[in-house]
């Protein structure tokens, strides 16, 4: 707990406190249920010192949405791991039936103040930074769907492998929801599967199947549901075999260029993110879009 209020209290921007263009406060939502803030942890942490390897199970009902407890939980605990010289390698999959992650939790940016916009934002880039520069191997054992903040949460991992389930989707669809994917978001699918690809999911907002991810390099590899675990077990076991010191040089090398520009932009990345996030437009997309799930389960 003291460990959460510390992450917390260094989440808060001084500077979009005194901000006055982002003293409105937006909207209050009528027809959205609250969610009450559950005590029981949004992340199960399973690290055998045996073999080095750490399991991060998302157990956050109903779809795992990233919200702000839940990205600082799994902040507090990857910076546990990662200061841990003896956890070299990080499996992120679900304990949700059918879902990955639903992404950034909607109801942290409808209906919120600035500062609180300002305070999500802020650990949502923490988490990337985290993971995307992880020393450990990461691999995203998607057992179910994982749009927008799942699928970014998903790319900053090493090796993506993908339950074969046509049921299934993953994807950048901010612009179906009004919303623009932030560069670093774009910068870490164009380093995955290239400018083309790219520029025609960002801009349609395409939600892939399985198959047509795999086809665009979205995912790494398609195996049956229920062997998606064993087989990032096994991938595990290959990666860890690569010398350690050679494989995070490289991988520093490839992601660097783009972890270096979020670093030296957050607060202006935040402001961004504030003042876009809060106008009365994106506000009311974003309600038609709780709306519009709403209504698709009715
Ligand atoms: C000029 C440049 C400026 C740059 C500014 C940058 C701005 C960028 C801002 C933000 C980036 C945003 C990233 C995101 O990640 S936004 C989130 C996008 N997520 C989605 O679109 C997914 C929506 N959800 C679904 O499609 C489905 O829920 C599902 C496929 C994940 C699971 O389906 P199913 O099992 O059928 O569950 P339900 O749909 O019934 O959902 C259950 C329950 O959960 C609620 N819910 C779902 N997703 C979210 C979510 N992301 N946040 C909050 N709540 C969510 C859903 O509404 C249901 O609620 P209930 O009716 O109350 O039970």
């Amino acid at each position: 707990m003291a460990w959460r209020a510390a992450l917390r209290s260094k989440a808060v921007i001084p500077a979009l406190l005194s901000c006055s263009s982002h003293g409105r406060l937006c909207a209050s939502p009528t027809f959205i249920t609250q969610r009450n803030n559950s005590t029981s942890p949004k992340i199960k942490v399973d690290y055998d010192q045996t073999t080095g390897v750490a399991v991060m199970h998302m157990q956050s009902p109903p779809v795992n949405s990233l919200s702000l407890d839940f990205l600082t939980e799994l902040c507090i605990s990857l910076e546990k791991l990662e200061m841990d010289k003896g956890c070299r390698g990080l499996i992120i999959t679900s304990n949700q039936p059918k879902v990955f992650s639903a992404g950034l939790d909607i109801l942290e940016m409808y209906g919120k103040s600035p500062e609180h916009c300002g305070e999500f934002w802020k650990v949502v880039q923490e988490m990337w930074l985290k993971l995307y520069g992880s020393n450990m191997v990461t691999i995203a054992a998607i057992n179910g769907s994982s749009p927008a903040g799942g699928c970014l949460l998903s790319l900053t991992c090493d090796y993506r492998i993908m339950a074969d389930n046509p049921l299934y989707s993953i994807g950048l669809n901010e612009t179906q929801l009004g919303i623009v994917a932030p560069f670093w978001f774009k910068e870490t699918m164009v380093n995955t599967v290239g400018h083309r690809n790219t520029e025609v999911a960002l801009q349609l907002g395409l939600l892939y199947k399985p198959a047509e991810a795999l086809k665009i390099g979205l995912v790494d590899q398609l195996v049956p549901e229920d062997q998606v675990f064993s087989v990032a077990t096994q991938t595990m076991t290959k990666w860890l075999t690569i010398p350690e010191h050679a494989r995070q040089i490289t991988k520093s090398m490839m992601r660097n260029p783009t972890i270096d520009k979020l670093r030296t932009n957050r607060e202006a990345d935040i402001q961004n993110f504030v003042s876009f996030i809060t106008k009365e437009s994106i506000q009311k997309s974003l309600r038609m879009y709780m709306e519009m799930l709403k209504q698709r389960k009715a």
